[in-house]
């Protein structure tokens, strides 16, 4: 397949797989920053960049009004993404961050805005080596505006402001296949309230299977299982980086994260994020971690519903706790804070729950992307311990 845009740039491209003579790393080395284009990319007349001051109400319900419009749908194009303001102020803010990574096209004359594009810092560790990339995400153009070949200038102008800043590597996702993914992950669904599911066609009820034996098949206990599950606190951040940080170490791309990474991404917000932890009750050793984030999605052709309330799963770590009864008890809470559906990726050690809480696969595939950085070999997708939002 003709990929033009991509097989300009530093990815791995499909006529290298299985050269392995080619080295694992950087495809391209750094360039001293004067040497980096320092004006903005030209766009067709009619457009300009915006630079999106997110802190800013208007600004922020602008990117809202766009994404929740235009953004990703699912394949039979029956759910939209519709993150919150308070989850994009969340998602685009973390330490370190630059303002200059969220980009917004405009209409010079009505100074509507039509597309979107961003860049946030992270430290993301690919086998013994931490690099310093961009997680570009939130690529979005309006529907009136789609093949106008957009996408590419607004990529190269992330790109040469994310080069401005002496960062030369980024990681992303996409539903589609490009040049290279270092991995393919699966996704997968628990549905928690199955009769809206059904109601809206998310799901569709099982074969010799009645309503209220499928609302029984779902249901789940009303309190969770383990002694000393509790909500995170903000005295938990040191015992909590340490238990991430040390887990995340087997995986062969995951990030980085030091104790204020923790405090911005685990820290518990109404709405954005939820993390759970367990307290030894004897010991008050912190053994075990679950976090998931709040995602709702438009419904887009239901008389009775207009969002569904979709938990995903982030970031869990059990040292002590099974996998499967942390999980489960993240399934409990989820029910309890009334989402409808519970979705996780096939990454990290999810496997080990997926099927025994009866998660069904979805029809789709979220593939794994690095710019300008090559891996000798694709990765399977329990090598990966990356969540993006
Ligand atoms: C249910 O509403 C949807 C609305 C839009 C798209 C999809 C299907 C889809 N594309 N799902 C995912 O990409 C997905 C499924 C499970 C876990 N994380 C996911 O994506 C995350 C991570 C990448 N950025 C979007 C959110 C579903």
């Amino acid at each position: 397949k003709r990929h033009k845009f991509w097989e300009t740039q530093p990815v791995g491209q499909f006529k290298d797989l299985g050269n392995s003579s080619l080295p694992e790393g950087p495809i391209e080395q750094p360039i001293p920053l004067s040497e980096v284009k320092q004006e903005p990319y030209n766009l067709p007349t009619p457009y300009e960049w915006i630079t999106c001051d997110i802190d800013s109400e208007e600004v922020c319900n602008e990117v809202y009004n766009l994404l929740t419009n235009n953004y990703v749908e699912d394949d039979e194009n029956m759910f939209r993404f519709n993150y919150s303001k308070e989850f994009l102020c969340w998602a685009l803010r973390p330490p370190g961050y630059f303002r200059s990574w969220h980009i917004g096209v405009r209409v010079k004359t009505s100074k509507k805005l039509v597309a979107f594009i961003t860049g946030i810092p992270a430290k993301i560790r690919v086998r013994d080596t931490v690099v310093l990339m961009a997680e570009v995400n939130f690529l979005c153009v309006h529907k009136k505006l789609r093949s106008k070949r957009l996408a590419p200038v607004m990529i190269k102008e992330v790109t040469r402001r994310i080069h401005l800043e002496n960062i030369w590597q980024a990681a992303y996702t996409a539903g589609v296949v490009l040049p290279t993914p270092i991995t393919t992950c699966q996704y997968w669904h628990r549905s928690l309230n199955p009769k809206k599911l059904i109601d809206v066609g998310f799901s569709r009820l099982g074969a010799r299977m009645t309503m209220s034996r499928t609302i029984k098949l779902y249901k789940l206990p009303d309190q969770t299982s383990t002694p000393g599950f509790r909500k995170m606190e903000r005295h938990d951040l040191p015992a909590v980086t340490r238990l991430l940080r040390n887990y995340l170490k087997q995986f062969v791309v995951a990030p980085d994260f030091d104790e204020n990474d923790v405090e911005h991404w685990m820290l518990p917000q109404e709405n954005v994020v939820d993390s759970y932890l367990v307290e030894s009750p004897d010991t008050h050793e912190i053994t075990d971690f679950c976090s998931f984030y709040t995602l709702p999605s438009s419904i887009l052709g239901s008389q009775n519903y207009t969002t569904l309330k979709a938990a995903y799963s982030y970031y869990s770590v059990s040292t002590k706790t099974p996998l499967l009864q942390l999980m489960n008890d993240a399934l409990v809470v989820a029910k309890k804070k009334d989402f409808d559906v519970f979705n996780a990726l096939d990454v990290m050690q999810n496997e080990i729950f997926l099927k025994e809480l009866k998660f069904g696969p979805g029809d789709g595939k979220l593939h794994y992307y690095l710019y300008n950085y090559r891996l000798k070999h694709v990765l399977r997708a329990s090598e990966l311990g990356l969540v993006l939002l």
